[in-house]
């Protein structure tokens, strides 16, 4: 049996996540801004070590959840949190803003908080009807901006949000803070000069120079490092006395009845769309994107070899003058499929294919966690797709990757993914396991989608579900449910009212006020999801 969402590890977790895109307006005098709405509240977890599967019609906003949730586009709205690197490693500003401002921040939540109450209230009383649809659409807004943020302050202060006074929690989470972005600071200085330290031995020793002399050469740079290590050493053990008096402070509130509540939230994770420019370049080599198109993402005037090492030097993995960049090189080009004398030659003499291997190849050297492959195999041919696709699995197991895995081509999305998640016009309206959701999908769209896979067995024949009328625009996306102008079991609710995405059984996520199959659903299942 599969094993439950909650037994796995989160590596990135995306709450509310929006991403609008400007429209020029037409005319001078048009007052209303108009956006693209690519993607609108999105939240979903990525469990580390999964292949997640993203399917939906063009222009659904595949692409653009990708490439936003990397931060390749910056977010609109919601959280996109990293778990693939501690929050006190980094120890990123953003950190200090929030905890800074913790007592008008514990003010402005209690306003949030009663204006939840307040639009829940109003929409408990009124009679069903339009009115009372608009009520709970404020209702969700209220509460949605109430959640992010407490989810945003009590990610770093837990249970502690809960202090009479914050102005004293704020001083010492700051002085923790503060210690900790100075480790921080040590920690790369001291990383950087031991990858020029390991680039000059290995160049000296092809000079073919003595170890006596080697050491004399880098003597300084290695005092240098020890000198930082004190200092890092130091700072460490301050960290660990900080830590204690967080610890008196949080037995002084752990039996305040609302303590626990609050404490499940405090986490070591990264808000990826909080990051400056500098620090979001630190993570960039953990998250990776491969492109669909193989010939414009590699640039023709450099080598296959330059290609894959300009990310190597660009992230500080080998110093320039590193020789021993050429065999990783190399064994990264086979693992990935090419032979090693094409380290030499140009993009163009390539197929597409091949070049697609440069392009993974360029990534996987960098020792990522986390990669979105964007329709990666879609510009190929078919027996050159699945070559592909299985080197990019073969690849997930040596390296223990995690992927999104983009694709308008459902029997590609079915073999790859563990998890697959459905799009329509920029929101997700179904995620389950892959067996899961093709056996039983309960969003009628998905059944549409999977209706019109074509088949080859007699006995299996399917009736397709066709869909009526084209994709609305994502300018003005139709109200209440988006898919109710092309869906057969639309009510008046649908056009009303936005579903709730909700899990039906354990791991299976459906947004429709009229969920398909669920005769198909056995008693037991229902209970474990209660
Ligand atoms: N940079 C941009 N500026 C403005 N609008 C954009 C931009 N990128 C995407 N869009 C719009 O956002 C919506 C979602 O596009 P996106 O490319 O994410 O969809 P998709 O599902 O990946 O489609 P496809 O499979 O065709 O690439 C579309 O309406 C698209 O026109």
């Amino acid at each position: 049996m599969a094993k439950l969402e909650k037994d796995k590890k989160v590596l990135i977790r995306i709450e509310n996540l929006k991403k609008y895109f400007p429209v020029k307006k037409p005319s001078l005098f048009d007052r209303e801004a108009l956006y693209v709405r690519a993607n609108e509240d999105v939240s979903l977890d990525i469990y580390e070590g999964e292949t997640l599967g993203l399917v939906g019609e063009s222009g659904c906003g595949k692409s653009t959840l990708g490439r936003t949730l990397l931060q390749i586009y910056d977010q609109t709205d919601g959280r996109t949190i990293y778990y693939g690197l501690d929050i006190d490693e980094l120890a990123p500003k953003y950190v200090s803003d929030i905890l800074k401002r913790l007592p008008s921040l514990g003010n402005k939540l209690k306003e949030l908080q009663k204006k939840e109450n307040d639009t829940l209230k109003t929409y408990e009383k009124l009679p069903e009807g339009k009115e009372k649809y608009q009520a709970l659409e404020k209702y969700r807004e209220a509460e949605k901006e109430y959640r992010t943020l407490l989810l945003d302050v009590t990610q770093l202060i837990g249970g502690l949000i809960v202090a009479d006074d914050l102005s004293e929690v704020s001083r010492v989470a700051m002085k923790e803070h503060e210690t900790s972005r100075e480790a921080f600071k040590i920690r790369k200085k001291i990383k950087e000069e031991n990858v020029l330290i390991e680039g000059k031995v290995l160049t000296l020793q092809e000079e073919g120079k003595k170890l006596e002399e080697i050491e004399t050469q880098i003597k300084s740079q290695k005092n240098k490092v020890q000198e930082w290590e004190k200092e890092l050493s130091k700072l460490e053990d301050k960290i660990k006395d900080i830590e204690k008096e967080i610890e008196v402070l949080r037995d002084k509130y752990r039996n305040h009845p609302e303590f626990e509540k609050y404490d499940k939230n405090r986490d070591k994770g990264i808000n990826l769309a909080r990051l400056t420019e500098n620090e979001a370049r630190l993570l960039r080599k953990d998250l990776q994107l491969i492109f669909q198109d193989p010939y414009s993402s590699l640039n023709p005037r450099l080598t296959v070899g330059q290609i894959i090492s300009e990310g190597l030097y660009a992230h500080k993995i080998f110093a320039k003058n590193d020789k021993s960049v050429q065999d990783y090189i190399i064994k990264t080009m086979e693992e990935c499929g090419l032979a090693p004398y094409f380290i030499h030659r140009y993009p163009h003499q390539f197929s597409g294919g091949q070049r697609q291997r440069i392009g993974i190849a360029r990534s996987v050297a960098l020792r990522p966690k986390f990669i979105v492959c964007d329709e990666a195999v879609s510009a190929l041919d078919v027996s050159i797709q699945s070559q592909i696709i299985n080197l990019l699995l073969d690849l997930k197991e040596k390296e223990d990757l995690t992927y999104m895995f983009i694709s308008h081509d459902l029997s590609v999305i079915k073999y790859i993914s563990d998890r697959v998640g459905v799009m329509y016009l920029g929101n997700i309206v179904e995620l389950a396991e892959t067996e899961e959701l093709y056996s039983r999908p309960m969003h009628p769209y998905t059944e549409a989608l999977l209706s019109a896979i074509p088949t080859t067995d007699p006995d299996h024949k399917k009736d397709p579900v066709i869909l009526e009328g084209d994709i609305p625009s994502p300018i003005r996306p139709p109200s209440g449910c988006k898919f109710h102008t092309r869906c057969k079991y639309a009510t008046e609710i649908c056009k009303n009212v936005l579903p709730e995405f909700e899990e039906v059984v354990p791991g299976h996520f459906v947004a429709c006020h009229h969920k398909i199959n669920l005769d198909k659903i056995e008693p037991a299942e229902v209970k474990i999801a209660k």
